[in-house]
């Protein structure tokens, strides 16, 4: 049977996850489950695909993503992103998510579990009856009372484990260069200042960090000498963190007394590797990497990087995306709207500054590759502008790249502005915008240059030619008054509606959406009559209108000509071709045009 072509993106899920978040995905998207993938298999599918879900598993490689072509995201559900190589995934422009929450609860429960099997020989004491002995006398363990409990990495699983092992009566320290001390005080753990302190003091060691650099081989056979001789070492964070053929020697030689393990080098282990015989030890309890494994976390970490993935290939933010900072609900709320206001801002700059056709002897202007944006009123108060500047970045380029080749986004946007030689100064503002309708406002200004050909190189090194781009290299460059002013655009957001204020020397509010007409004219009679018989001409209807006179600020610096004239905003029904604009610029009154598509 062929295959019907796919007009909905597709999500490419190759392990299990729980079918509550997947749900959200079924409807809007193709979702394919296909389990039991091998690298090459996975690799000759992943370019069909926009989304790909992952647990531990799956190995998402620099080679993998280097042929996902179309991919915007991979969700990690759970916590762990050691198995997705981030830094190709951010080159790529690829977002990764995790959940970092909804499975802390599980995987601390699950370290409990192994510390309380370990110190009473659980999996020995089963293993033993169910061979139809009892051995009491061999079988006898010890309490979690009053033991040290050496944690390593007080996250949030670190602290979780805490809190319950408080619960235990355990004395607990900590090793975590990096942990909130508040949090470590209120969970009733002591910090220490080395791993060294917490390797002598522990009668159970746990680690909870993640596996990065400086946490693998962390524990070895140098520091698993200097631990007490009767010392349980728990590990339900990553293999890898421990050496398993030193932990190996030393639960032989008996100079450690257990270890309760869920995570390995290699997961599955090798058949015949020093894990699959720390596997066998009847010092250690082991499980098969299930940490996460409740019905509760798999039900929370699949609702959790779904939603993400929803957001993300509907063009919204991620809640928590792993290569780029964490954004606050409350944030996101106020953010959201702005981050399409920005981008407009940006797109509506590279547009009327690119595509504008002018009038023999008007003075144009040329984009430009340093900018100041000011956030105003309560967005001055964000913890993070990120996705601001990102949208800006992204609103510059779009029109001037070629859309299919350039994925720009939270991850990559400072980034790519740098390749382009753009420079963005992000400020705040605190001005009191009390007695306008809205509560903040953004203000975009492209710096004065005196140097226009260089900025025409900088345009011209974007990845692909367009229309906009031929438009602004074909003009002359104007060594005008107007290559000494800053080119400005203000933006504010009403009813969660993005609207523009100010565009250039002209102040006047209008929506950015579809295609506008934009015509500089000289403000007199007739202007709007003459636009709109030579449209009508050709067919494009007129929906919204809407004028800009001069800026108040800055009538007294205009000279008298510039002082009679104003902007027209036309939202039209369809694209306008060149030649009407050329009929526009021709007749007379009208000195520019600009064509913008939203
Ligand atoms: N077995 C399983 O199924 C599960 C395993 N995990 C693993 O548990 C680990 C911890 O997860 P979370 O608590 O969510 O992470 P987290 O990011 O909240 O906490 C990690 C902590 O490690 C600390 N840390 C980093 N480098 C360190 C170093 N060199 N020395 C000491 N501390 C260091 C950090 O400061 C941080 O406080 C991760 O490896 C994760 O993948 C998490 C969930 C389930
Ligand atoms: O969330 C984590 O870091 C985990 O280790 C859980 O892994 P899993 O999703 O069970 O393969």
């Amino acid at each position: 049977m062929p295959l019907l072509p796919h007009s909905k993106p597709r999500v490419l899920i190759p392990e299990k996850v729980s079918p509550d978040g997947l749900a959200l995905l079924k409807g809007q998207f193709d979702v394919d489950e296909k389990k039991g993938l091998s690298p090459e298999e996975l690799k000759s599918i992943i370019s069909d695909y926009e989304a790909l879900i992952v647990r531990s598993e799956t190995k998402v490689t620099a080679e993998l993503l280097e042929a996902a072509t179309k991919l915007k995201v991979v969700a990690r559900a759970g916590v762990g992103v050691d198995n997705v190589d981030v830094g190709s995934a951010t080159k790529h422009g690829i977002i990764v998510v995790n959940s970092p929450s909804g499975n802390i609860n599980a995987a601390a429960e699950h370290t409990i579990a192994l510390l309380m099997a370990v110190a009473r020989n659980v999996g020995d004491a089963d293993a033993s009856i169910k061979a139809g002995k009892w051995e009491r006398g061999r079988l006898v363990g010890v309490e979690a009372k009053g033991k040290t409990l050496g944690i390593i990495g007080l996250g949030k699983v670190g602290l979780t484990v805490a809190r319950i092992a408080n619960g235990l009566g355990m004395r607990l320290i900590a090793y975590d260069p990096y942990a909130n001390p508040n949090l470590a005080a209120a969970a009733s753990v002591t910090l220490r200042t080395s791993l060294a302190e917490i390797l002598k003091e522990a009668d159970f060691l746990t680690l909870h960090t993640p596996l990065i650099a400086s946490t693998r081989g962390m524990i070895g056979k140098a520091e698993l000498a200097t631990m007490k001789p009767t010392a349980r070492i728990l590990n339900v964070a990553r293999g890898g963190m421990i050496d398993e053929d030193a932990l190996l020697e030393a639960l032989n030689a008996g100079t450690i007394g257990g270890a309760g393990i869920d995570v390995f080098t290699s997961e599955p282990p090798q058949p015949d590797s020093s894990a699959t015989r720390l596997i066998a030890h009847p010092k250690v309890v082991a499980t098969p990497h299930l940490g996460a494994s409740t019905r509760e976390a798999q039900e929370n970490v699949s609702i959790d990087v779904c939603e993400q993935v929803v957001s993300i290939l509907n063009g919204d933010l991620p809640r928590s995306a792993v290569n780029a900072p964490i954004i606050l609900p409350e944030e996101y709320r106020t953010l959201a709207p702005f981050v399409a206001l920005v981008e407009k801002m940006g797109s509506l700059y590279t547009q009327h500054y690119t595509s504008k056709f002018a009038s023999p002897g008007a003075s144009t202007k040329s984009f430009r590759t340093t900018f100041d944006i000011t956030y105003e009123g309560a967005l001055a108060s964000l913890n993070t502008t990120k996705p601001l500047f990102a949208a800006l970045v992204k609103g510059l380029l779009t029109p001037i790249t070629s859309s299919d080749g350039l994925n720009i986004n939270i991850v990559n946007a400072e980034l790519l502005a740098k390749e382009r030689g753009i420079l963005i100064n992000e400020q705040r503002s605190r001005e009191n915008v009390d007695e306008k309708p809205y509560s903040s406002f953004v203000t975009l200004r492209a710096r004065a240059t005196r140097s226009p050909s260089h900025q025409r190189s900088d345009l011209s090194r974007s990845s692909s030619p367009s229309a906009a781009r031929t438009t602004a290299t074909s003009q002359k460059p104007a060594a005008s008054a107007a290559e000494n002013e800053d080119q400005v655009i203000q933006g504010f957001v009403s009813g969660n509606k993005p609207y523009i204020s100010r565009l250039d020397r002209f102040k006047g509010e209008f929506v950015p959406k579809g295609t506008l007409l934009i015509c500089r004219n000289y403000d007199s009679v007739g202007k709007i009559g003459f636009v709109g018989s030579l449209l009508g001409k050709a067919g494009v209807n007129i929906g919204s209108m809407a004028v800009a006179p001069l800026h108040e600020d800055l009538e007294d610096a205009a000279g008298e000509a510039e002082n009679n004239e104003a902007l027209m905003i036309l939202g039209v029904d369809k694209p306008v071709g060149e030649d009407v604009v050329k009929g526009l610029i021709a007749g007379e009154g009208v000195l520019e045009v600009s064509v913008i598509n939203f």
